[in-house]
């Protein structure tokens, strides 16, 4: 069945439909890992936008459970090059195609990615719609540029969890309270390796809930939207800072610790996506092959030094990749070190969050 993209500044391409039969719109975002496809489609920071792949064969090794970051797909929509019906992966328990129809994810195939990645690198993010049912190219131009825009969005309530869930580890060395803005699974697989029990926590926890608990530490997480636009959880997040338990961030975690400490964030022209991102860290003078999934970012120049250190920057443009923050017991970075998919680099920083936990206990 013919499928078509449109973008809304007018650019139109034709493919063929994966997944399930619709239409579906967001932000058109492209992801630069070669492999990994299902743990990007199924990473709630995504929620609400479109997904690029600009590696051109996604499908070829199928899906698996223990690749899922939550228990659905939650990208709005699919777009890549080559996909494969076929899949060849002795660990796979199905193919990648009824998965999406299974889960009403609409995707499109055939499509040349790398004219429209290259179209968006030089234009900017911008929204898009896919359709397998509306032929008309006006109107489908016409409803991506309806379609609302990521700037001021607020998608945290629609990823996060409706109730509080403990996850015991067997060591149960630490508590840890992870705020859930649509946190991923690798994300607490890495805590819970590590000794910690986690409560995690609904994002419009407040700070008296969380406390009650009697974590050793917070955990705020990744997730969807712009993060400017979470204003509900303002309070709480100025609470954890101030209050002397080491605090960790991850990416929509990182952002909003920023803005608690009066930092700006703004959206970025395209932002950065994939899993070979170089990051150097500032305080070890080494360089972190990362994976990353932004386009909100604190821009370099509205970091006081009295608030915070810049830890990271990113080699590719030189932007904000972690801080250390001044008034608080807290760190924080813009990238995944979970790498899911990705390579395991920074994965230091869990263990740096374990040795935080354990000075503040001592
Ligand atoms: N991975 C994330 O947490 C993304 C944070 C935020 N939604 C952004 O796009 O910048």
């Amino acid at each position: 069945m013919k499928a078509r993209i449109a973008l809304s500044d007018g650019t139109v391409h034709e493919g063929q439909l994966i997944g399930h039969p619709g239409t579906c719109g967001g932000e058109l975002c492209f992801n630069t890992s070669m492999t990994g496809y299902q743990e990007i489609f199924t990473d709630p920071s995504y929620f609400g936008q479109l997904m690029m792949m600009t590696y051109p064969h996604i499908g070829n090794y199928g899906v698996h459970p223990d690749y899922d970051e939550a228990p659905r797909p939650m990208v709005a929509g699919v777009i890549v090059r080559a996909f494969s019906a076929d899949y060849s992966n002795d660990q796979a328990e199905g193919g990648l195609g009824e998965y999406l129809s299974r889960h009403e994810i609409t995707g499109i195939t055939g499509v040349d990615t790398r004219a429209l990645v290259r179209h968006i690198r030089n234009k900017g993010v911008m929204n898009a719609v896919i359709s397998s049912e509306i032929t008309d190219p006006d109107e489908l131009v016409d409803r991506a540029r309806r379609w609302a825009p990521m700037e001021g969005l607020e998608l945290a309530t629609q990823a996060t969890r409706a109730e509080a869930q403990t996850m015991a580890s067997e060591t149960n060395k630490f508590k840890v309270a992870v705020v859930d803005y649509g946190v991923k699974l690798s994300i607490l697989k890495n805590l819970i390796a590590r000794g910690c029990t986690l409560r995690v926590f609904p994002a419009k926890s407040t700070f008296e809930e969380i406390t009650a608990w009697k974590p050793d530490g917070f955990f705020l997480s990744n997730g969807p939207g712009d993060p400017r636009a979470i204003t509900y959880t303002t309070d709480t997040v100025a609470r954890i800072m101030t209050d002397g338990r080491p605090v960790f961030g991850i990416c929509l975690g990182h952002q909003l610790m920023a803005l608690s400490q009066g930092i700006a964030v703004e959206k970025m022209f395209v932002g950065h996506r994939g899993a070979n991102q170089p990051v150097k860290n500032l305080i070890h003078d080494t360089v972190e092959i990362t994976t990353q999934n932004h386009g909100f970012g604190v821009p370099e120049a509205g970091v006081p030094a009295d608030k915070a250190d810049i830890s990271h920057i990113n080699l590719n443009d030189g932007t904000v990749e972690g801080l250390r923050f001044r008034q608080a017991n807290a760190f924080s970075v813009q990238y995944h070190p979970e790498a899911c998919p990705g390579p395991h680099d920074s994965r230091y920083l869990f263990d740096e969050f374990i040795h935080r936990m354990q000075a503040h206990k001592a």
